[in-house]
């Protein structure tokens, strides 16, 4: 069997640009792929079922939950969001690096389970340009972005349990900062693989 591929966790406020640094990530780096999540969110505006998320409804989401099919699930700011086995078991077995772009409390379930994971969490510089993102970005209603910025300071104090905290201030600093932190796991993770196999056969998914 391969040793299981590196996991890494970004987590952050909404707004505070963690899909938009994955997404420049990926770009830059064909060795990572990231995880598509389940939710019971409708899709916005440019949103593909299968690429952004795996729309379901609420019965069929709780049917997986019963069915232990997630890693890891959470409701955030109201809707549930939940990381299936199926999306990424496979490529870790094939020794693939894997991205999931979750909330904190998903990414200290992972944790749980996966103790070699890296937990990233993504910080605004401000309040204030956290809200201008959201904004900016217009694909949520005053409402709904109000929800937000409520739950964003819940979130933000999650950050010290965190490996690795990145501030998003200029794009590309923090994209070098992102990179920077993949690079290192890799580095790391000869002395790292006995450990993993062990926790994919504690687990049962070998
Ligand atoms: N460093 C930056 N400076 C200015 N704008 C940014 C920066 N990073 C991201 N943005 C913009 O902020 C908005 C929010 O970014 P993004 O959608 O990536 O956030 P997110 O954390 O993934 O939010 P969500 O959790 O709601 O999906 C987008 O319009 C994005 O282009
Ligand atoms: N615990 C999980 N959280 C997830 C998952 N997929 C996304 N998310 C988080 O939800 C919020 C809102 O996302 P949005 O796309 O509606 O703006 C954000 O913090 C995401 O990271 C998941 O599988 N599990």
């Amino acid at each position: 069997m391969e040793t299981p591929g590196n996991l890494f966790v970004v987590a952050a406020p909404s707004g505070a640009g963690k899909s938009s640094l994955v997404k420049a990530l990926l770009e830059l780096d064909s060795h990572l792929s990231v995880s598509i999540s389940h939710t019971t969110r409708k899709p916005r505006g440019q949103e593909q079922n299968g690429r952004e998320y795996w729309f379901v409804d609420e019965s069929e989401f709780r049917a997986m939950i019963e069915r232990g099919e997630f890693f890891e699930w959470a409701q955030v700011h109201g809707n549930l969001y939940g990381t299936s086995r199926k999306a990424i078991h496979e490529r870790l077995l094939r020794g693939e690096d894997v991205v999931l772009e979750i909330d904190y409390q998903g990414a200290l379930q992972i944790k749980q389970l996966f103790a070699y994971a890296v937990l990233i969490f993504i910080l605004p510089p401000s309040w204030d340009e956290l809200r201008q993102r959201l904004l900016r970005r217009g694909e949520d209603g005053h409402d709904v972005i109000e929800v937000r910025m409520q739950n964003a300071r819940v979130e933000v104090a999650q950050a010290r349990h965190f490996d690795f905290v990145i501030i998003n201030h200029l794009f590309e600093t923090a994209l070098f900062d992102l990179k920077t932190v993949v690079h290192s796991q890799r580095l790391k993770y000869v002395s790292q693989c006995r450990n993993r196999s062990q926790v994919f056969a504690a687990l049962d998914l070998l």
